[in-house]
């Protein structure tokens, strides 16, 4: 049956696109969707950031508040952004086919790290990203080079990076594909050289839990391997405890009824080597790729990651 929905979405230029990506693809299957724009308090609360102030909860939490009252049924989330547990009434219906999940390098001068100049400066807030570029430095015997922070949206990031503050940055691809501005990556980083996010490059669409009506015309959005995949992923974030502001990778890959799942964890402020650890198993539903997750978890655990 045809429903009558709105998108409630924060208004940054990758959210609306996210949002305007699922109002078209429901469109396109007969249902009616609006989408209610909400202001939020600036930058700093999207971001993953090193002085760990805010935090993405807040502006979930606002999308939520539109969700309860009725003013929306749908809130667009990058999945990454999702803290691990929702609210009580809340739900996760529907998690999307991945974008590239990878991050990128963007740089006006250097093609990679192995090219950057004496006393470089790189620009990330990310404490994931910051400690795989440490032990990637150190490889690289490049302790000159100094890892600096780099807040705000997209656009911002970019327009920091043009302003010659930084010699290269790092921005997941999937932001600058959505954006078009896919032409500006240098490099993309294998995930043996930067292991993702947990959920990178995935959407996910949160209602409340009551509306299965909601659920059942997200169904043919969601993309199965997908959702297997990220699960896995999540867990792990879950099992340690996980937020925003914690220095941890997972990804996994599917192939077949095969999960692959690679976690790691880095001290910010300890030595340069990471935590590393990484399972296999065939999963069949959700709660066989927590389980996964959650020993990939309890292996970073016991190699020191907290
Ligand atoms: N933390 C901000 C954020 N949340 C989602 C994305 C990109 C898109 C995605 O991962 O789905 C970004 C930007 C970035 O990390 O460069």
């Amino acid at each position: 049956m045809p429903l009558l929905l709105t998108i409630a979405t924060r208004e940054s230029r990758l959210a609306l696109w996210q949002a305007e990506h699922v109002q078209a693809l429901l469109g396109a299957r007969g249902h009616s969707v609006d989408l209610l724009g909400m202001t939020t308090r600036g930058d700093q609360i999207l971001d993953r950031t090193l002085s760990k102030v805010g935090g993405k909860g807040l502006f979930v939490k606002e999308l939520e508040t539109a969700l309860q009252e009725g003013r929306a049924q749908l809130a667009v989330h990058s999945l990454k952004d999702v803290p691990m547990e929702l609210p009580e009434g809340f739900a996760l219906a529907c998690v999307m086919q991945r974008e590239d999940p990878r991050d990128a390098w963007v740089s006006a001068g250097c093609a990679g790290l192995a090219d950057l100049p004496q006393g470089a400066v790189i620009g990330t807030s990310s404490l994931r990203r910051t400690v795989l570029l440490r032990e990637a430095l150190s490889k690289l015997e490049r302790n000159d080079v100094r890892i600096e922070p780099l807040r705000g949206n997209l656009d911002t990031r970019l327009r920091k990076l043009d302003e010659g503050q930084y010699a290269g940055i790092v921005l997941a691809a999937a932001g600058l594909k959505r954006l078009g501005q896919g032409d500006r990556i240098r490099h993309i980083f294998s995930t043996d050289e930067m292991l993702p996010a947990a959920g990178q490059g995935a959407l996910g669409i949160e209602i409340r839990a009551d509306r299965s009506d909601v659920a059942e015309a997200l169904a043919p959005l969601v993309d199965r391997p997908t959702w297997l995949a990220v699960a896995a992923e999540r867990a792990v974030s879950r099992a340690l405890g996980g937020s925003c502001s914690m220095p941890l990778a997972a990804h996994a890959t599917l192939s077949g009824q095969r999960l692959h799942l690679r976690g790691a964890w880095g001290d910010p402020e300890g030595a340069p080597q990471l935590v590393r650890a990484e399972a296999e198993g065939d999963v069949a539903t959700l709660a066989e790729a927590e389980a996964l997750g959650q020993r990939v978890a309890e292996a970073l655990g016991a190699g020191g990651a907290h």
